[in-house]
Formats: structure tokens, sequence, C-alpha cells
């Protein structure tokens, strides 16, 4: 239930930041420009309570639109706070499952764009064999059509709108190829993850009813981390927003852009500072970080801004970890040495950190740290709750539930019911089919509440007993659901993988669990110490992000992004003598004031 009071705590806490208190009552186009830790998700989450307690009559609502299912769910959570669930009056979620919920789904059978009514979403192998069958078609039987398939994904990403001259003027054969894909898989009555903001836009183009049809619905679009969104959401934008009479309320920071190779550009958030009808708020106080940690952070990004930190806030603690050798030592010093350590000064493990750039990174210092018997959780894509599928994070719910929370409703059965009818029925069920799914899924728990079982056989159990079942009916093209073999084979006895079902559902004694994520999976987190691990001159930058300007700065805001996660502690891990040199000039920012 949106709660006033709720609404009114969140307003008193802006209060004392005058850009903050201002940007939640805008009732024009806003965006709110700021840096790390200033409170953008904050400031948006509050802006959207008050704009559905004040400004928005039921049964109309809003739209809030972020990366991907990761930042989606973080949103989720904070709104909740705020007493606003996703629900026929606030849609939270991706660009992608807009276009498909709230445009494709409801509005597809109505207008001619070659959609059968029983679309399915394409797998993997789907897709690999069309772009095969569409180099064929279009270009030949020369050279390797998956290389070719690069360029052509990345200009489907970047031009939205065909009807421009760009689409077949740099190069026909591209645009060819890519017609020719998708021809192959309509053919087939099917779509792919990048297809649904393409349709969508094309939908609302040549449709203004559909367009009208939304600005009933949502009056107002909220977009958090609008820097890491492509070509298509802000095509969207500026047809719905700029185009169609629905207000835009935009956060984001273009220092934090981490995702060009998905095809985010900062400069299409810069563009839209440049509009003479969008306010520009920004945002200068960092609450999360103490101030040297701020000029560290500044070192590290390699410029020049004007953050500060909180009156009175700690100043923050920096250390550096020279290792003998490469990333095992350094992930035997993690274990054996920084986290005893910060455990000494007083952090506790659930508020520690360990940073990386990619996964491989993360299976050494998991290593690491159960040799040294200290509880970890993994956030990257080796992990075995993957935190961008909803499946995994409803899955590991259920595990909590049954080990214990229960007792305590935490989780609360009523939200894992909504999770599940989510995730079987997308946005709407009947009441017939929420009862029923309430019966197979509490008949399940039930069964599960004294359970001798390890975690790999109650993996086993969940997906013969729900999973499978569930598959059948389902009606949320979006759903992955092999999410849940790929967890029963990550826990496989037979590799040493198995574990209690309690350690599992993040049930551990003492004080939580050391967090391992990839730098990327750490965006928008927060933590009291973080340890950047494998910070060497030749990972960063490495000799990829070093092939152009725009790689290369890219990875510097990765970097950026790591070091701007702590509240009190970083600590850099890096081969003796073979730093990163953005590590000398952190060092060096640090100390200057
Ligand atoms: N006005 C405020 N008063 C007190 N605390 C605040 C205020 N605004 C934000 N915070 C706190 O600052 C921290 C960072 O806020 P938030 O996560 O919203 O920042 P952000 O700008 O989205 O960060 P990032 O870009 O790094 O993800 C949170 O702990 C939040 O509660």
């Amino acid at each position: 239930m949106l709660s006033d009071r709720a609404l009114l705590q969140a307003l008193a806490e802006l209060k004392g930041n005058p850009e903050q208190a201002a940007a939640v009552v805008e009732k024009g186009h806003c965006v709110v420009l700021a840096g790390p830790g200033s409170g953008k998700t904050k400031t948006l989450t509050t802006a959207m309570a008050r704009a559905l307690i004040e400004d928005i009559p039921d049964p109309r609502g809003v739209a809030c639109i972020t990366y991907n299912n990761d930042c989606a769910i973080e949103l989720e959570t904070r709104l909740a706070r705020l007493g606003i669930t996703p629900g026929d009056r606030a849609f939270i979620g991706t660009v992608h499952s807009f276009a498909l919920s709230q445009v494709i789904g409801p509005y597809a059978r109505c207008v001619p764009i070659g959609l059968p009514p029983d679309f399915k979403v394409a797998s993997k192998s789907q897709m690999k064999a069309a772009v095969e069958t569409a180099y064929q078609n279009s270009i030949g039987s020369y050279g390797n059509p998956h290389d070719r398939w690069k360029f052509a994904s990345e200009k489907r990403l970047r031009d939205v709108d065909r009807t421009r001259p760009e689409w077949r003027g740099h190069n026909p054969e591209l645009a060819d190829f890519i017609e020719a894909y998708e021809v192959e898989l309509r053919r087939q009555g099917l779509i792919d993850f990048d297809d649904m903001p393409l349709i969508a836009y094309r939908m609302i183009k040549a449709n203004g009813w559909i367009r009208n049809a939304l600005c009933a619905r949502f009056p107002v679009l909220f977009v958090d981390e609008y820097q890491d969104l492509g070509h298509a959401l802000h095509e969207l934008v500026l047809l719905l927003c700029f185009g169609g009479g629905i207000r835009l309320f935009a956060v984001g920071d273009t220092d934090q852009s981490i995702y060009a190779f998905a095809g985010a550009n900062p400069e299409l958030l810069e563009s839209l500072t440049r509009r003479p009808d969008v306010r520009i708020i920004r945002l200068r106080f960092n609450y999360r970080s103490g101030a040297k940690i701020i000029r560290a952070s500044l070192g590290a990004l390699g410029e020049e801004r004007d953050y500060r930190g909180i009156d009175g806030a700690p100043d923050g603690d920096l250390s550096f970890w020279p290792v003998p050798y490469g990333h095992d030592n350094q992930a035997d010093t993690i274990a054996g040495t920084i986290i005893p350590k910060l455990v000494e000064q007083g952090f506790e493990l659930g508020t520690i950190a360990v940073l990386y750039r990619a996964a491989w990174l993360g299976d050494k210092v998991a290593a690491a740290l159960k040799e040294a018997g200290i509880p970890f959780v993994r956030t990257d894509t080796n992990a075995l709750v993957k935190r961008s599928s909803r499946l995994a994070r409803f899955v590991e719910e259920c595990a909590r539930w049954i080990t214990g929370g229960w007792r305590n409703a935490e989780p609360p059965y009523a939200r894992m019911l909504s999770q599940a009818l989510t995730l079987v029925y997308g946005r709407h069920a009947s009441e017939r089919e929420e009862q029923e799914l309430s019966a197979q899924l509490m008949g399940f728990l039930n069964a599960s509440l004294a359970t001798v079982e390890t975690t790999h056989v109650w993996l086993q159990r969940f997906s013969r007993e729900l999973v499978t079942p569930w598959r059948k009916i389902a009606r949320n093209s979006e759903q992955e659901w092999d999410v849940c073999a790929e967890m029963i084979a990550n826990t496989d006895p037979a590799r040493d993988l198995d574990l209690p079902l309690a350690h599992f559902a993040g049930r551990v004694e003492g004080s939580g669990r050391v967090n391992l994520s990839t730098l990327h999976s750490a965006k928008g987190r927060e933590f009291d110490a973080v340890i950047m691990y494998g910070v060497n001159a030749s990972d960063f930058p490495s000799a990829r992000d070093q092939q152009t300007p725009a790689s290369l700065r890219e990875a510097r805001r990765l970097f950026y992004v790591g070091v701007t996660r702590p509240k009190k502690h970083l600590s850099l891990v890096f081969q003796e003598h073979h730093h990163s040199p953005w590590v000398f000039e952190l060092y060096q920012r640090s100390q200057q004031n």
C-alpha cells in the first residue's frame, strides 16, 4: 500500500538538500545528473512515490525503466519501503520488459507488424541458426556470418529509426543482413531480446493511438541509470516524452557509463542536458563515502568534479597491498590477511566486498575464502544465484523461507506468491490462476519444511515439482527457466559443489557473508569496506582496453565505479612493482585537498 507517512518521512530526509528537494517536486521534464552516492536513486524513488500520491489519480500510474533485472529488483526493494509494489499503477522493469509487457503484448494483435499471436522469444541456438540462414540469403556463402553479425548487431542497436537515411546509407549490406535475420525469425514466429524495444518503437511511431494509450496509463516515465540505456530507450523517450506528452524524470551519471558493449552511449544522456525543455538538476554531495575516498575516486577517474562529502563524516581509509606474484597469491592475501584485519577493525563480513573485473577472478577469490573457512556470496556470472535472474532469486527466497524465514515472515509469503505469479504469468493473472499457483507453492514449501535434503537434491525437487509444471503454463515469455538446471549443475556433489540448504539460503552463523562481485555487478551498490582485487598494470587497463580511446575511457570509468562503492575503507591489491598506473594517480589525489 502506498503510504503517505513513508512519503512524508522520505521528503523530510531530503529537506536538507535543496537540489534533491527541488527535483522531487518538479512538474516538468527533469534530469538529475550527479556523481556516485549522491542520492540519485533515493531522489528518483521519492519522486515516484510523490507523483503517485499527489499528481496522478488512480487508476493511472507511472512507469520506471532501468538497465537490467538486477537494477530493477534493487529499485523494487527500495520502492517497497515506500509502499510501492509493482502492479497496475507502477510498472518497474527493463526497457525490454516494458516493450514486451506494455506495448507488444497488449497491442501487437491490433496492428500489422507481422507477429503471430503466439510468438515466442528465440533461444540462443535459434538466433545462431537465423544468423547463418540470413547471411546465406543476404550476403552469400563466403566469410564467417557470426564475425559479421557483431557489426550488424551493433548497427541494429544503434540505428533504431530505420526511416532515417543512415539506416541504408553507410552500409546497405549490413542493413540487408539485419532485415534478412529478422525475416528468418518471424518466419518461425520468433523475436529476440533486441527486437523488443525496436518493435515497440515502430508500433508507437506508426500508431499515435498507442502513444496516447500509454500516455493515459503512464503520464510520467521514470528512468534510472540513463547513461547505461542505449539508443532504443533514448528513441522511445524522445517519442513518448518529447513528442507524446509523457513527463520524463531521469537520473544518471555519464562518469558511470560502463555498458558500451551492450549499446550504451553516455552522449545520449548528455544530449538531454542540451534541451531547453528539460530542467537539469545537479547534486553535489556524496552521502556514501568519506572525503579521502572521494578524493581518491577523482584520481581513479582522472578528472576533477565538484563533489563533496557530508560535513562531519569520517574521512575514510585507504590501504595498498603489493603482493609478490600474481592473482593466486593476491587471493590468498585477501583471505589470509586483509579480511581478518578488517574484521579486527570491527567490519562485519557482510559489509565487506571483494571486487574484480571478471568472473574467473571470482573463482580464485572464492577458492581462497573457502580454504580459509570464510563464508561468502557471489554476484557474478559464475554465482550460484544469478542476481539478474528473477527465478534464481525466487529459488533463494524459497530456501530462506523453509530454513526458518516462515517463523517471522522473512521473506513474507505474500511477496513470494507475487514473485511466483510474475514468473509464470507476467503482469496479470486471474483469481483462479492465483489460487492454483498458491496451492502448488504452499504444498511444495510445506513439504520442504523439515527437509534434510542438501541444496542439490532440494533444487532437483524444486525443478520437478514447480519449474516443470510452471514452464508448461507460463505466459511470461521473458522468463529464463533454464537457470534452475544451471543451479542444479553448479551444486553437483560429484564435483564437491553441493552445500547445506541453510548455507545456500544465506543462513550462516556470525556476521554474514563477504560479497564477491564483478565491478559491473557492483554498480549501484554500497559496502562499508571494499577490496579491489587484481589491480595490476596489465589488467587496469588491459591490452584490449587500450585498443581505442573510447574503450580506454570506459575501462577507467569501470575502475571509478569500483572505487566509489566503499563508505569507510578501500583496499587495493596488486602485484608488487606491477600496479596499475591508475593506483598511483589515485594515491596522489587522495593526499591532496
Ligand atoms: N538527503 C540524504 N540524506 C541522507 N542520506 C542520503 C540522502 N540522499 C542519499 N542518501 C544516502 O546516500 C547513499 C547513496 O544514495 P543512492 O544509492 O541513492 O545514490 P546514487 O546517487 O544512486 O549512487 P550511485 O550512483 O553510486 O549508485 C544511500 O545510503 C542513501 O540512503
